[in-house]
Formats: C-alpha cells, structure tokens, sequence
C-alpha cells in the first residue's frame, strides 16, 4: 500500500476512494477499521470513519488508530479526508484531528485544502466559495449539524487548533510553491491553508505534497498523488457486475442538493417521508416503513426524512438536536439492514451521517469501487456475500433529474 486515508464520513470516503481509483489506483474501501490487512495489490486504502459530528476527543481518537492501521500495512503517505464545504464546528474536529495526525507521523507541515472545483468548492484568498457564493452564504450556514458561518478557512482552523495556521495563495501556488512553503515552515506555520481554483491547481499541489507525510484536504486533493508512487491512469476501466435485486433509496440529507432530488424523485416513484415525531418511535416507524418498501419493492421506493432548514429547526428545538439525528440514523440503519435480510440487493443513501448509520448497519464490509455515478459518487460493490451495490451520495452532491 502506498497512499492510507482516513475519512471523517463514509459519503467522503467514496469521493475520495473515486478519485483514487480514477487516478489509476487499485482502492478498497473499508467501512472502520478492518481486522484483515489489505491484499498485496491494493494502492490505496481508505478508511472510512463516521467522525466529523463526535466529539473532539473520540474523532481524535478514531483517526489516529486507523492512522496507525495505515502505517502498519505499509502507507507511505497518509491523505485525511474532510468534507468540501470544511464541516466543522469552531471545536472541531478538523483542527484537532489534523493536529493529532501531525503529531503522530512527527510531521513538521501539513496541506489544508478543502477545494473541490469539479463540484464549484474553490479557494481564493484563504476563502472557500460554493460555486459564485462565499461558503457563509452558500447554505451550509443552516447545516443541521454542522454550521458554516465563516468562509475564512484559516480563521476557522484557527479557531480549532493551537498550532500556527499558514496560507498558500494562488499566486505563490502558481510561482513559486516549493520556495513559499520553506519560507512558510520557516515562519513557525504548520498547517497551511492552500488556495486552489482549478484542477491544475490540484495537480501542482499534489507535486508539492510528494514528500509530505501528511495532506488533508477534500477528494480533489488527491488527485495528483498517485502519480507520486509511479501510478498512472488506467485507459479502461473495468465494467461494473450487474447486480439484480431490489433497490432502495434512504435520505436523511436536508442539504440543497438533495432536497431539489428527493422533490424530483418522489413526483414519479413511491415516497415515505418520516416525521420527526414518528422517527422518535423507532419499532412503530420501522415497522411502518418496511411494510411500505415491502409494497414497492420493484419501484425502488424512497424513505426519506429531508426537509426545510426552518422545519429542521423547529423539530430541534422541539426534540433536541442531537435526539432526533440520532433517532433517524437508528432508523436509517435499522431499516438498511431489514432491506438486505429481504433481499435488497441496490441501496441508495444520501447524506454523511445518513450513509455511515446505512453502512454500518451492514457490518464489516469492503467496497471495490466502481463506476462514477455523479461527480465524486462511485458506485460501490461489496466483495463478500450478499453482493451489495451501494451509492453513497454527500448531500450535495448530483443532478437533480435522476
Ligand atoms: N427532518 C430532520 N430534522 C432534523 N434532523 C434531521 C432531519 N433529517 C435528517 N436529520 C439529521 O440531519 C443529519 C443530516 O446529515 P447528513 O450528513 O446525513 O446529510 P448532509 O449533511 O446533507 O450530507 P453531507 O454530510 O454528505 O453533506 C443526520 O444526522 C440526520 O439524522
Ligand atoms: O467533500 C465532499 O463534499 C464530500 O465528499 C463529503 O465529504 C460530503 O459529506
């Protein structure tokens, strides 16, 4: 194995297992840590954890075990995976984590680049951009979990962690980024925020991080690292094994993307939206939901719980925050894995924290990983049995239309 990453959801770990295996590298995706090590011919391993909402100490915690699983199997370079839009909260955990992750690979820099400009996340001047609005304004400034209030990453970073935050800019990206990031280490910083915009930016940023221990960032960031170990494109990439069997679709996501999905999808499919309250009541809402996918079980039936930011604050103020996400994740997973036992063989998830309850639930499992569905959603495919197909889709993330 040459490149190990961790990634703090599991919708993040596909995204970045994609762009990996677009890259030519041969990538499996581990749902936590495994207890079998990686096949001779794996490039790439990527880890997914289910970190960015925990608190600080539990996600630091998390990371640096399958941090030191990584290293024990063999990884060169260890790549941390965060969302695009830098879900965290001034806390944590991105900070804290990547901190931790410094010290433990006793690392004198990192790469901080959240950029992801194949789906509009670009960095200038330090600020992350949603497409043409700052990230403050893009939405994610009603996240359920996560608000993002700041665009400035380096402040926010600043915010998480004690250790002298740095900046790359475009221009010095452009120039002279080698000279840039000696005088940067120079100065004392250690975690260096890097403005990029496009794919070019990505790959130079790839060629700077060659000897780095540690880069962090969103799936674009490693986009230029295989080609660090000698790995190179593939020019075909395998067919995907048609699975037979059911689908079924579950959104927790309440995020722009998926909310304009779930209204398109649901005018011509079968949808059962769950209520906050009828979530509370695990055994009464599973029971009402598995007989509705029972009845559609050919139409590939959504369950969703997606809503408005001003219904999703209503309900929190009513039942908790914390409450109600965890009483739609246990229903998300306890029915994911209800739908496998009735022989669903497709799942569709949207959202972070809404994936990770549905692949839990589903137990130690390894994905190789396959076609791109969407931009930074591949198609995933269990390699024990029951075959399972499964897309897991950040929540804002593909087109509208299905
Ligand atoms: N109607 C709702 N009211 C309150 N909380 C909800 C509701 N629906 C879902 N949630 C919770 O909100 C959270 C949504 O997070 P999730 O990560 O699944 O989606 P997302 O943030 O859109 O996706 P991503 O992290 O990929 O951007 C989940 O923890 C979920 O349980
Ligand atoms: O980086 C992204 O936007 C996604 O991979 C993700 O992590 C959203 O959960």
């Amino acid at each position: 194995m040459k490149i190990g990453v961790i990634g703090d959801d599991f919708t993040g770990s596909g995204d970045i297992a994609n762009t990996l295996a677009r890259a030519g590298a041969r990538v499996l995706q581990y749902i936590g840590i495994p207890d079998a090590p990686p096949g001779p011919d794996v490039d790439a391993a990527v880890i997914s954890l289910k970190t960015r909402s925990v608190p600080v100490e539990n996600a630091v915690a998390q990371s640096l075990a399958a941090c030191r699983w990584l290293i024990a199997h063999g990884a060169e370079q260890i790549v941390f995976k965060y969302c695009s839009t830098f879900d965290s909260t001034p806390t944590g955990n991105i900070g804290p984590v990547a901190a931790a992750l410094l010290h433990e690979l006793d690392a004198p820099i990192a790469l901080i680049c959240p950029a992801f400009p194949a789906n509009g996340r670009t960095i200038y001047q330090g600020h992350l951009f949603v497409r043409d609005c700052l990230l403050s304004e893009s939405g994610m400034q009603k996240h359920p979990l996560t608000p993002m209030s700041d665009s400035d990453i380096r402040r926010w970073l600043g915010r998480q962690t004690s250790l002298p935050v740095g900046h790359l800019t475009l221009s010095h990206l452009r120039s002279n980024a080698a000279a840039e990031m000696v005088r940067l280490a120079g100065s004392g910083a250690r975690l260096i925020v890097a403005d990029a915009i496009d794919d070019i930016d990505l790959m130079l940023l790839g060629q700077l991080a060659a000897r780095h221990k540690l880069v962090t960032g969103s799936s674009a960031v490693a986009m230029g690292l295989p080609t660090n170990f000698g790995i190179k494109p593939e020019t075909t990439t395998a067919p995907n094994a048609y699975l037979s069997g059911p689908a079924l679709i579950l959104s927790g996501s309440c995020s722009t993307a998926t909310r304009a999905q779930v209204e398109a999808y649901r005018s011509s499919h079968p949808a059962l939206r769950v209520t906050a309250e009828e979530a509370l009541e695990l055994q009464s809402a599973l029971a009402k939901t598995r007989s509705f996918i029972e009845a559609h079980r050919h139409a590939a039936p959504l369950i969703y719980s997606t809503d408005d930011p001003s219904a999703v604050s209503y309900d929190q103020a009513r039942f908790g925050r914390d409450h109600l996400a965890a009483s739609y994740d246990s229903l998300f997973s306890a029915l994911a894995s209800a739908a496998v036992a009735s022989r669903f063989r497709k799942i569709v998830a949207a959202g972070g924290e809404t994936s990770g309850a549905v692949a839990t639930a589903l137990g130690q499992i390894v994905f190789e990983i396959g076609a791109e569905i969407a931009t930074g959603v591949p198609m995933l495919t269990t390699t024990s049995t029951p075959r399972l197909a499964l897309a897991l889709k950040s929540g804002n993330f593909g087109d509208r239309v299905p």
